[in-house]
């Protein structure tokens, strides 16, 4: 779509002085000022990693191409030793430069890159040389050479850019371009592609045909497996409760699709869990999970942090960064607390969702990104929108699908199986052993009235597994005073006194045990039992506990 900004020259559309929004149409000329533009969308520029060059993908039809010549012994040999190199390096991008110096030697060729093809379809480059390269390339012909199974080559028209005081212009030439099909495991994994303004040899087809045919497998890794089923179901989010029931089933109902999803719920009810169960239990699960708080970048460093930045465009840094969207490519990238995003990067963000493409601060041409968009808020975003603090086209971009997470008070028969996933994932990882709970702990936790969420639980089970009394399991006495209270269904105790009188003998106790523990320290304790220096200290005089050395 085409619209003026309330520009003073005004834009031009086919010559027209544009006054309306309007939908292009390919070969429309935009005018600004003195440039015209042409809108071309069966091409796609994108930027290969190492730098500057640019590809331009374009959909020529591959009629004229010439292939299937058998590689000769040299070739087999030549292409055997290459491998050997490529099979021991360090990661692909590194066998790519060995493969591309090869040929670099061997044809002379005035550019080349590698491409991968990611499992949507979608071609990706790896690296390209020189760098700074601009190189059209025809999708088709790639796509033939990886359905034939051999090397291609034809000549093609070739489109240039060239800079100079501020003008760009646009060249047109010839050149000879030859395409050979990657494999690994078998299946089309991505092309060598190489240009050239004089004609391929039979030979040299050959040669890089095999040299391909051996190299794929390095330049093309095949994605790690994905983990054994039992693994999957095990990290699946605790769902006992009706309501928490319905939010799962609406999760693994939109986990295959692509379109993005918005997660809301309070703080520590589960977003992220729930998030990466939707990843787990999608077709993108052997792809990367990332996940970013937006709340928690500092607002000067957000912009790089999503998008990545260019060598050079911060001082600080010597080479470009991959910004977060592309550390999830071909995953899924989860966006906690959306809604603080700065303004400018709201926009940029609805520009990613919508052409998949990023631009990392101080880059030029765009790189595809292959991600599905999981986004999370715990305030009302459309209250945001109507406080004109987040952009309502962005918010109904991200609101594709909407699953709500349930507070834990509105979903208590969560309460208990939660605390028994935190016992059996936080014993291990401190190192320390707790078989399950007492029977007074079970009912207590399946009747407290748990005044936080899935976050708070899993701090007090910690604490409860820091500070508990020796012995395989954990008492009523080592869980929080909350787990005590009587607001629902009565109390889970079987001592006798008035649950008040219990209350704050529980409460006793955990304080003395919290001193023992950090022998004396009070602000350890005070952490460990989740209060304030100064609220300790009142607790200290209100039970008459004296600390003795
Ligand atoms: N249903 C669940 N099953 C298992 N673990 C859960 C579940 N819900 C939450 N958790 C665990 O509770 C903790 C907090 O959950 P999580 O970080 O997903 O919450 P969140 O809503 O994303 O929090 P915040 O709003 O603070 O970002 C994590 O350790 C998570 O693994």
């Amino acid at each position: 779509m085409l619209r003026d900004l309330g520009s003073r020259n005004g834009t031009w559309l086919n010559s027209q002085l544009l006054k309306e929004t309007t939908r292009l149409r390919p070969g429309d000329h935009i005018s600004v000022g003195e440039s015209v533009l042409v809108y071309e969308p069966s091409f796609d520029a994108l930027r290969a990693r190492d730098g500057e060059s640019t590809l331009v993908l374009t959909r020529t039809r591959p009629e004229t191409a010439r292939g299937l010549i058998p590689p000769t012994k040299e070739a087999l040999s030549r292409a055997g030793e290459l491998a050997l190199r490529a099979a021991v390096a360090s990661s692909a991008e590194v066998a790519a430069g060995i493969v591309l110096e090869a040929l670099d030697s061997a044809l002379q060729p005035t550019a080349l890159t590698v491409l991968r093809v990611a499992p949507n379809g979608v071609l990706h480059p790896l690296l390209a040389r020189p760098v700074g390269a601009h190189l059209t390339l025809s999708r088709e012909l790639v796509n033939a050479a990886l359905k034939l199974g051999h090397a291609l080559t034809m000549s093609e028209s070739q489109v240039r850019t060239e800079t100079d005081n501020l003008l760009t212009r646009v060249r047109q030439g010839h050149a000879h371009v030859l395409y050979a099909p990657l494999y690994t495991g078998g299946s089309p994994a991505g092309a060598l592609c190489i240009l050239r303004d004089t004609p391929f040899t039979d030979e040299e087809l050959a040669l890089t045909g095999a040299l391909a045919g051996a190299a794929g497998p390095s330049l093309c890794p095949p994605p790690p497996a994905p983990p054994a089923p039992s693994t999957l179901i095990e990290s699946q989010p605790v769902a006992e409760s009706t309501a928490m029931r319905e939010a799962m089933r609406q999760a693994a109902a939109a986990a295959p699709a692509q379109s993005t999803l918005l997660l809301t719920g309070e703080v520590g009810t589960g977003k992220e869990e729930v998030a990466r169960a939707i990843h787990a239990l999608s077709p993108r699960s052997r792809g990367p999970f990332i996940a970013v708080n937006c709340s928690a970048i500092p607002a000067e460093l957000a912009e790089s942090e999503l998008f990545g930045h260019e060598k050079g465009a911060h001082t600080s840094t010597a080479n470009g960064r991959a910004g977060v969207f592309e550390q999830a490519d071909g995953g899924t990238l989860f966006l906690d607390e959306v809604g603080h995003l700065p303004a400018p990067l709201q926009l940029k963000l609805l520009g990613v969702l919508q052409d998949r493409i990023v631009h990392r601060v101080g880059g030029r041409a765009g790189i595809p990104v292959d991600v599905r968009v999981v986004a999370a808020t715990q305030r009302p975003l459309i209250e945001e929108v109507r406080a004109q603090r987040f952009r309502e086209d962005l918010y109904w971009r991200l609101n594709v699908t909407r699953i709500h997470l349930p507070p834990l008070r509105d979903s208590p028969e969560d309460i208990l199986p939660l605390a028994e996933r935190f016992l059996a994932r936080m014993g291990p990882q401190l190192g320390l052993r707790a078989e399950g709970f007492t029977q007074e702990a079970r009912s207590a936790l399946r009747t407290c009235p748990w005044p936080g969420n899935a976050r708070q639980l899993a701090n007090a089970i910690e604490r409860a597994l820091l500070l508990k009394e020796p012995g395989p399991l954990i008492g009523l006495l080592d869980l929080p005073p909350e787990v005590l209270a009587p607001e629902r269904g009565g109390s889970s105790l079987s001592a006798g006194g008035s649950l008040a009188e219990v209350v704050r003998k529980v409460e006793r106790e955990h304080i003395v045990l919290a001193l023992k523990r950090t022998q004396g320290a009070k602000p350890a304790a005070a952490e460990a039992l989740g209060l304030s220096p100064a609220a300790l200290d009142q607790k200290i005089e209100e039970y008459g506990l004296k600390l003795v050395e």
